[in-house]
């Protein structure tokens, strides 16, 4: 049997989870969320924004409440996509072991699927107890170009690697892109370019 025809339990729900600071969203998020909602026969992607994004502290991080707007704009058109405000309503640094023990409370019926890039997964080791997260979640890594996607050290079976069609961008270069007057149009969705400009996020 194929990783992506990794039964859930009986008659659960299959929940998505993707985790991101979402500064702003883009569409490489949106993309590789809805790759492995296909490959994976997810019932719903659920998009988690940090509230405080702690290996992220050393950089400057948009509001909580802009970063969740956007991420609502994104995702507003999908009816398989939401957005939960746990990480940001819990308050404090954000750790990924409390947004799942928080959506398994929440999501009883569910079975959960955290979606992280090739980036991210490889960090994933450094992450607040990181040893107990395979046991609230399956993990799927996706590619991501410019960087090797491997579950090197990660417990067998508690992955799955994606391929999902490749789109090299990044919050940071779109960042840098409106700073520097630069378009960001077709990198993020319209709505998001929009929001942009009314908060004047990013021109430093
Ligand atoms: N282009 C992409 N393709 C696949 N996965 C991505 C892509 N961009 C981000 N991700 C993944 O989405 C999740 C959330 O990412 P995040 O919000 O930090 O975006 P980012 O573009 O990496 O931001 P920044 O450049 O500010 O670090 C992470 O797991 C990250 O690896
Ligand atoms: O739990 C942790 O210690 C941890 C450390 C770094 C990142 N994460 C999670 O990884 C996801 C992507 O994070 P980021 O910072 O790349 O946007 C997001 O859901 C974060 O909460 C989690």
């Amino acid at each position: 049997m194929g990783e992506q025809q990794r039964p859930s339990g009986p008659g659960k729900r299959r929940l998505g989870v993707m985790g991101g600071t979402f500064d702003p969203i883009h569409h490489g998020h949106l993309v590789a969320a809805s790759e492995v909602a296909a490959q994976f026969h997810l019932d719903e992607v659920v998009f988690v924004p940090t509230g405080q994004p702690w290996q992220k502290s050393h950089k400057q991080v948009s509001p909580a409440e802009d970063r969740y707007l956007m991420t609502v704009i994104a995702t507003a058109s999908n009816p398989q996509f939401s957005v939960s405000r746990i990480d940001i309503d819990r308050g404090g640094p954000t750790y990924t072991i409390d947004t799942l023990r928080d959506l398994r409370e929440l999501n009883s019926d569910s079975d959960l699927f955290f979606i992280t890039g090739a980036d991210a997964l490889a960090q994933i080791l450094t992450w607040r107890d990181a040893e107990e997260l395979f046991s609230l979640s399956h993990f799927i890594g996706v590619t991501r170009p410019g960087h090797d996607l491997t579950d090197d050290g990660l417990p067998k079976g508690g992955v799955s690697l994606v391929e999902v069609p490749a789109l090299a961008i990044s919050s940071t270069d779109c960042r840098a892109r409106v700073a520097a007057g630069e378009p960001v149009w077709y990198l993020v969705p319209d709505g998001v370019v929009r929001y942009i400009d009314k908060r004047a996020l990013y021109r430093d």
